[in-house]
């Protein structure tokens, strides 16, 4: 099913912001979580019938910030993006929720995706 695996080195005080997965990637993306807990945190976008669009300016075009999703990772748990998850929410991992890190030490992240055929 997956044919690539993505590793992320993060250190205390980084993050990934929230994106939405290149549109070449198939639908059903899998994460794996090690090393530091981690704050994953899902937000939907305005209109994401586009999803080129949506992809390209995820980072502006939140909704209701009210109506996000948040995911707290401990090592070793794995998550899922599929449909809506994957297509017209953005994911991310802030550097700092509230004043502290989110990543406290090191966190490694295994992404597993499918490229478009
Ligand atoms: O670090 C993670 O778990 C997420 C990485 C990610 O969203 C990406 O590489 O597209
Ligand atoms: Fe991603």
């Amino acid at each position: 099913m997956f044919d690539q695996a993505i590793i992320n080195l993060y250190d205390s005080g980084e993050g990934i912001g929230d994106h939405i997965d290149l549109l070449r990637f198939a639908d059903g993306i899998v994460g794996f979580n090690f090393g530091s807990p981690a704050t994953m945190r899902l937000r939907p976008v305005v209109d994401a019938s586009d999803r080129e669009r949506a992809v390209r300016y995820a980072e502006e075009l939140h909704n209701d910030c009210a109506n996000q999703v948040i995911v707290k990772l401990q090592p070793g748990d794995v998550y899922a993006l599929s449909g809506d998850a994957r297509f017209h929410w953005t994911h991310g991992f802030p550097a700092f929720i509230d004043g502290a890190t989110n990543v406290s030490g090191r966190r490694i992240s295994v992404t597993l995706r499918k490229l478009h055929d």
